[in-house]
Protein backbone atom coordinates (compact mmCIF):
# COMPACT_ATOMS: atom_id res chain seq x y z
CA UNK A 1 0.00 0.00 0.00
CA UNK A 2 1.21 3.38 -1.12
CA UNK A 3 1.26 6.25 1.52
CA UNK A 4 1.97 9.95 0.30
CA UNK A 5 3.10 12.18 3.02
CA UNK A 6 1.76 15.65 2.56
CA UNK A 7 2.56 17.31 5.67
CA UNK A 8 5.31 16.55 8.45
CA UNK A 9 5.76 19.38 11.27
CA UNK A 10 8.02 18.89 14.09
CA UNK A 11 6.24 18.68 17.40
CA UNK A 12 7.18 18.11 21.10
CA UNK A 13 10.68 16.18 19.45
CA UNK A 14 8.54 13.96 17.21
CA UNK A 15 6.69 14.65 14.24
CA UNK A 16 2.92 15.47 13.39
CA UNK A 17 2.58 14.46 10.06
CA UNK A 18 -0.89 13.86 7.28
CA UNK A 19 -0.94 10.97 4.85
CA UNK A 20 -2.89 10.47 2.23
CA UNK A 21 -3.52 6.40 0.50
CA UNK A 22 -5.81 4.67 -1.48
CA UNK A 23 -8.22 2.60 1.05
CA UNK A 24 -9.48 -0.75 -0.37
CA UNK A 25 -12.65 -0.96 1.79
CA UNK A 26 -13.50 2.43 0.98
CA UNK A 27 -12.72 2.09 -2.75
CA UNK A 28 -11.45 5.47 -2.46
CA UNK A 29 -8.65 7.87 -1.50
CA UNK A 30 -8.34 8.58 3.02
CA UNK A 31 -6.42 10.70 4.65
CA UNK A 32 -4.88 10.56 8.35
CA UNK A 33 -2.57 12.53 10.34
CA UNK A 34 -0.40 10.59 12.89
CA UNK A 35 2.19 11.63 15.64
CA UNK A 36 5.42 9.98 15.96
CA UNK A 37 6.81 10.64 19.59
CA UNK A 38 10.08 10.80 20.05
CA UNK A 39 10.76 7.02 21.71
CA UNK A 40 9.51 5.49 18.04
CA UNK A 41 13.20 6.49 17.23
CA UNK A 42 14.97 4.19 20.05
CA UNK A 43 12.00 1.36 19.98
CA UNK A 44 8.66 0.02 18.83
CA UNK A 45 5.61 2.22 20.20
CA UNK A 46 2.11 1.78 21.35
CA UNK A 47 -0.63 3.05 18.58
CA UNK A 48 -3.40 5.31 20.00
CA UNK A 49 -6.22 6.01 17.61
CA UNK A 50 -8.99 8.70 17.55
CA UNK A 51 -11.90 8.69 15.92
CA UNK A 52 -13.10 12.70 15.32
CA UNK A 53 -17.07 14.17 15.33
CA UNK A 54 -19.07 14.87 13.15
CA UNK A 55 -17.89 17.43 10.70
CA UNK A 56 -14.49 16.97 11.06
CA UNK A 57 -11.50 15.89 8.80
CA UNK A 58 -8.20 14.34 10.19
CA UNK A 59 -6.77 17.96 10.86
CA UNK A 60 -9.03 18.85 14.01
CA UNK A 61 -8.24 16.56 16.37
CA UNK A 62 -4.27 16.95 15.49
CA UNK A 63 -4.50 20.73 15.62
CA UNK A 64 -6.58 21.30 18.51
CA UNK A 65 -6.73 18.72 20.96
CA UNK A 66 -3.17 19.41 22.48
CA UNK A 67 -2.62 15.64 22.50
CA UNK A 68 0.96 15.70 21.04
CA UNK A 69 2.65 16.91 24.13
CA UNK A 70 1.42 14.00 26.67
CA UNK A 71 1.93 11.54 23.62
CA UNK A 72 5.31 11.96 23.50
CA UNK A 73 5.89 12.02 27.07
CA UNK A 74 4.30 8.62 27.41
CA UNK A 75 5.87 7.53 23.79
CA UNK A 76 2.24 7.08 22.15
CA UNK A 77 1.73 7.38 18.30
CA UNK A 78 -1.86 9.20 17.77
CA UNK A 79 -3.27 8.49 14.54
CA UNK A 80 -6.55 10.02 13.56
CA UNK A 81 -8.43 9.41 10.45
CA UNK A 82 -10.86 11.73 8.39
CA UNK A 83 -14.22 10.78 9.52
CA UNK A 84 -15.39 9.60 5.75
CA UNK A 85 -14.57 9.00 2.17
CA UNK A 86 -14.83 12.33 0.63
CA UNK A 87 -15.76 13.39 -3.33
CA UNK A 88 -17.46 10.56 -4.37
CA UNK A 89 -19.94 11.88 -6.54
CA UNK A 90 -23.08 10.07 -4.59
CA UNK A 91 -26.44 11.44 -4.77
CA UNK A 92 -26.76 13.87 -1.27
CA UNK A 93 -23.23 13.22 -0.04
CA UNK A 94 -22.82 16.76 0.92
CA UNK A 95 -26.42 17.58 1.47
CA UNK A 96 -26.17 17.59 5.01
CA UNK A 97 -23.92 18.09 7.89
CA UNK A 98 -24.71 15.25 9.72
CA UNK A 99 -24.95 12.74 6.93
CA UNK A 100 -22.57 11.62 4.70
CA UNK A 101 -19.38 13.66 4.04
CA UNK A 102 -18.02 13.63 7.54
CA UNK A 103 -20.91 11.81 9.13
CA UNK A 104 -19.36 8.24 8.34
CA UNK A 105 -20.73 7.05 12.11
CA UNK A 106 -17.73 4.28 11.43
CA UNK A 107 -20.25 1.99 10.14
CA UNK A 108 -20.27 -0.73 7.33
CA UNK A 109 -22.60 0.69 5.22
CA UNK A 110 -25.13 -1.81 3.63
CA UNK A 111 -27.19 0.56 1.73
CA UNK A 112 -27.19 2.31 -1.75
CA UNK A 113 -25.28 4.40 -2.72
CA UNK A 114 -23.13 3.94 0.63
CA UNK A 115 -22.18 0.45 0.58
CA UNK A 116 -19.46 0.74 -1.99
CA UNK A 117 -17.39 3.48 -0.11
CA UNK A 118 -18.63 3.91 3.52
CA UNK A 119 -16.98 1.01 4.76
CA UNK A 120 -15.63 3.05 7.53
CA UNK A 121 -16.12 0.19 10.65
CA UNK A 122 -13.35 -2.21 8.57
CA UNK A 123 -11.13 0.74 7.87
CA UNK A 124 -10.84 1.69 11.42
CA UNK A 125 -10.66 -1.69 12.64
CA UNK A 126 -8.62 -3.72 10.17
CA UNK A 127 -7.16 -1.32 7.22
CA UNK A 128 -6.01 1.03 8.48
CA UNK A 129 -4.23 -0.92 11.51
CA UNK A 130 -2.58 -3.40 8.82
CA UNK A 131 -1.27 0.35 7.46
CA UNK A 132 0.04 1.29 10.36
CA UNK A 133 2.06 -1.91 11.14
CA UNK A 134 3.55 -1.99 7.96
CA UNK A 135 4.85 1.71 7.83
CA UNK A 136 5.56 2.66 11.63
CA UNK A 137 7.79 1.25 14.24
CA UNK A 138 5.11 -0.03 16.53
CA UNK A 139 4.29 -2.56 18.61
CA UNK A 140 0.93 -3.81 16.77
CA UNK A 141 -0.07 -5.75 19.59
CA UNK A 142 -0.46 -2.32 22.31
CA UNK A 143 -3.49 -0.30 20.97
CA UNK A 144 -6.02 1.42 22.11
CA UNK A 145 -8.85 4.24 20.86
CA UNK A 146 -10.87 7.00 21.76
CA UNK A 147 -12.59 10.23 20.33
CA UNK A 148 -14.94 12.55 20.31
CA UNK A 149 -19.04 12.81 20.18
CA UNK A 150 -19.74 10.58 16.91
CA UNK A 151 -16.22 9.03 16.81
CA UNK A 152 -16.59 8.89 20.76
CA UNK A 153 -19.38 6.36 20.07
CA UNK A 154 -17.22 4.76 16.97
CA UNK A 155 -14.36 4.17 19.92
CA UNK A 156 -16.95 2.69 21.99
CA UNK A 157 -18.08 0.29 19.30
CA UNK A 158 -14.81 -1.19 18.31
CA UNK A 159 -13.58 -1.54 21.78
CA UNK A 160 -16.64 -3.54 22.72
CA UNK A 161 -16.91 -5.86 19.72
CA UNK A 162 -13.13 -6.58 19.83
CA UNK A 163 -12.20 -6.49 23.86
CA UNK A 164 -8.94 -8.35 22.94
CA UNK A 165 -8.16 -6.02 20.50
CA UNK A 166 -7.85 -2.82 22.53
CA UNK A 167 -6.14 -2.39 25.44
CA UNK A 168 -8.37 0.60 26.87
CA UNK A 169 -11.17 3.33 25.30
CA UNK A 170 -12.31 6.44 26.29
CA UNK A 171 -14.37 8.94 24.47
CA UNK A 172 -15.44 12.56 24.87
CA UNK A 173 -19.11 13.75 24.95
CA UNK A 174 -20.15 10.56 22.76
CA UNK A 175 -23.07 9.90 21.37
CA UNK A 176 -23.63 7.45 23.49
CA UNK A 177 -27.23 5.40 22.53
CA UNK A 178 -27.61 6.40 18.63
CA UNK A 179 -30.35 4.15 18.43
CA UNK A 180 -32.31 6.84 20.75
CA UNK A 181 -31.34 9.86 19.42
CA UNK A 182 -31.72 11.97 15.68
CA UNK A 183 -28.37 11.80 14.34
CA UNK A 184 -27.89 7.95 15.22
CA UNK A 185 -31.52 7.18 13.69
CA UNK A 186 -30.97 9.52 10.28
CA UNK A 187 -27.41 7.73 9.81
CA UNK A 188 -28.50 4.31 10.55
CA UNK A 189 -31.31 4.71 9.12
CA UNK A 190 -29.56 5.75 5.41
CA UNK A 191 -26.27 3.80 6.24
CA UNK A 192 -27.89 0.47 7.32
CA UNK A 193 -31.84 0.93 6.18
CA UNK A 194 -35.34 0.19 8.19
CA UNK A 195 -34.25 -3.01 10.00
CA UNK A 196 -33.54 -1.91 13.31
CA UNK A 197 -32.01 -5.24 14.06
CA UNK A 198 -29.25 -4.70 12.22
CA UNK A 199 -28.46 -1.74 13.96
CA UNK A 200 -27.91 -3.26 17.83
CA UNK A 201 -24.72 -3.95 16.42
CA UNK A 202 -23.39 -0.59 16.03
CA UNK A 203 -24.79 1.18 18.96
CA UNK A 204 -22.73 1.14 22.25
CA UNK A 205 -25.89 1.29 24.70
CA UNK A 206 -26.64 -2.24 23.24
CA UNK A 207 -23.66 -3.47 22.88
CA UNK A 208 -21.89 -3.07 26.41
CA UNK A 209 -24.57 -5.50 27.56
CA UNK A 210 -23.00 -8.14 26.23
CA UNK A 211 -19.39 -7.64 25.02
CA UNK A 212 -16.18 -8.97 27.35
CA UNK A 213 -15.04 -6.04 28.00
CA UNK A 214 -13.59 -5.93 31.28
CA UNK A 215 -11.24 -2.61 31.40
CA UNK A 216 -12.36 0.65 32.96
CA UNK A 217 -14.24 2.94 30.40
CA UNK A 218 -13.50 6.72 30.96
CA UNK A 219 -15.73 9.25 29.77
CA UNK A 220 -15.73 13.40 30.21
CA UNK A 221 -19.05 14.87 29.03
CA UNK A 222 -20.00 18.57 29.52
CA UNK A 223 -23.11 19.26 31.37
CA UNK A 224 -22.99 22.99 29.48
CA UNK A 225 -22.74 20.60 26.05
CA UNK A 226 -26.27 22.19 23.91
CA UNK A 227 -26.33 18.73 21.96
CA UNK A 228 -26.66 17.44 25.22
CA UNK A 229 -29.91 19.12 25.84
CA UNK A 230 -31.25 18.43 23.03
CA UNK A 231 -30.91 14.66 23.24
CA UNK A 232 -28.32 13.93 20.98
CA UNK A 233 -25.92 12.24 23.45
CA UNK A 234 -27.87 9.69 26.22
CA UNK A 235 -25.14 9.38 28.24
CA UNK A 236 -27.74 7.99 31.08
CA UNK A 237 -28.26 5.48 28.90
CA UNK A 238 -24.87 3.84 28.71
CA UNK A 239 -24.81 4.24 31.79
CA UNK A 240 -27.45 2.37 32.59
CA UNK A 241 -26.36 -0.24 30.11
CA UNK A 242 -23.71 -0.26 31.78
CA UNK A 243 -24.25 -0.64 35.69
CA UNK A 244 -27.00 -3.64 34.20
CA UNK A 245 -23.42 -4.98 32.56
CA UNK A 246 -21.41 -4.79 35.74
CA UNK A 247 -18.85 -2.61 33.32
CA UNK A 248 -16.76 -0.22 35.44
CA UNK A 249 -17.76 3.53 33.65
CA UNK A 250 -15.77 6.35 34.54
CA UNK A 251 -18.52 9.02 33.41
CA UNK A 252 -17.10 12.39 34.78
CA UNK A 253 -19.85 15.38 34.06
CA UNK A 254 -18.08 18.44 33.74
CA UNK A 255 -19.56 21.86 34.87
CA UNK A 256 -19.71 24.10 32.77
CA UNK A 257 -17.49 22.42 29.72
CA UNK A 258 -19.38 22.63 26.50
CA UNK A 259 -19.00 20.47 23.09
CA UNK A 260 -15.92 22.31 21.56
CA UNK A 261 -12.19 21.00 21.54
CA UNK A 262 -11.45 23.29 24.24
CA UNK A 263 -13.67 21.05 26.29
CA UNK A 264 -11.27 18.40 24.89
CA UNK A 265 -8.14 19.91 25.28
CA UNK A 266 -9.25 20.33 28.79
CA UNK A 267 -9.34 16.69 29.95
CA UNK A 268 -6.53 15.46 27.28
CA UNK A 269 -4.03 14.39 29.71
CA UNK A 270 -6.76 12.43 31.34
CA UNK A 271 -7.37 10.32 28.39
CA UNK A 272 -4.05 9.91 27.58
CA UNK A 273 -2.89 8.70 30.92
CA UNK A 274 -6.01 6.33 31.47
CA UNK A 275 -4.48 4.81 27.95
CA UNK A 276 -0.43 4.98 28.99
CA UNK A 277 -1.67 2.96 31.82
CA UNK A 278 -3.39 0.68 29.95
CA UNK A 279 -0.40 -0.14 27.18
CA UNK A 280 2.42 -0.03 29.78
CA UNK A 281 4.13 3.17 28.71
CA UNK A 282 5.70 3.77 32.36
N1 LIG B 1 -23.08 22.19 12.62
C1 LIG B 1 -21.96 22.64 13.30
C2 LIG B 1 -21.58 21.75 14.46
C3 LIG B 1 -20.70 20.59 14.15
C4 LIG B 1 -19.96 20.14 15.39
O1 LIG B 1 -20.12 20.67 16.47
N2 LIG B 1 -19.11 19.14 15.23
C5 LIG B 1 -18.33 18.67 16.34
C6 LIG B 1 -18.60 17.21 16.52
S1 LIG B 1 -20.33 16.95 16.80
C7 LIG B 1 -20.55 15.27 16.94
O2 LIG B 1 -20.07 14.40 16.33
C8 LIG B 1 -16.85 18.93 16.08
O3 LIG B 1 -16.01 18.24 16.57
N3 LIG B 1 -16.59 19.98 15.31
C9 LIG B 1 -15.26 20.34 14.88
C10 LIG B 1 -14.51 21.30 15.75
O4 LIG B 1 -13.31 21.53 15.42
O5 LIG B 1 -15.04 21.83 16.73
C11 LIG B 1 -20.83 22.93 12.34
O6 LIG B 1 -20.90 22.49 11.19
O7 LIG B 1 -19.86 23.56 12.76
Amino acid sequence: MTLTLSQDRRSFGGSTQFYQHFSQCCQAPMRFSLYLPPQAAQYRVPILYWLSGLTCTEENFISKAGAQRFAAEYGLLLVAPDTSPRNLGLAGEDDRWDFGSGASFYVDATESPWAKHYQMYSYITEELPALIAENFPVDATRQSIFGHSMGGHGALVCALRHPSRYQSVSAFAPIAAPMSCPWGETAFRGYLGENRQTWLGYDASELVKTSAWEGPILIDQGEADSFLGEGQLLPERFEAACQQAGVDLRLRRQPGYDHSYYFIASFMEDHLRHHAEALDCF
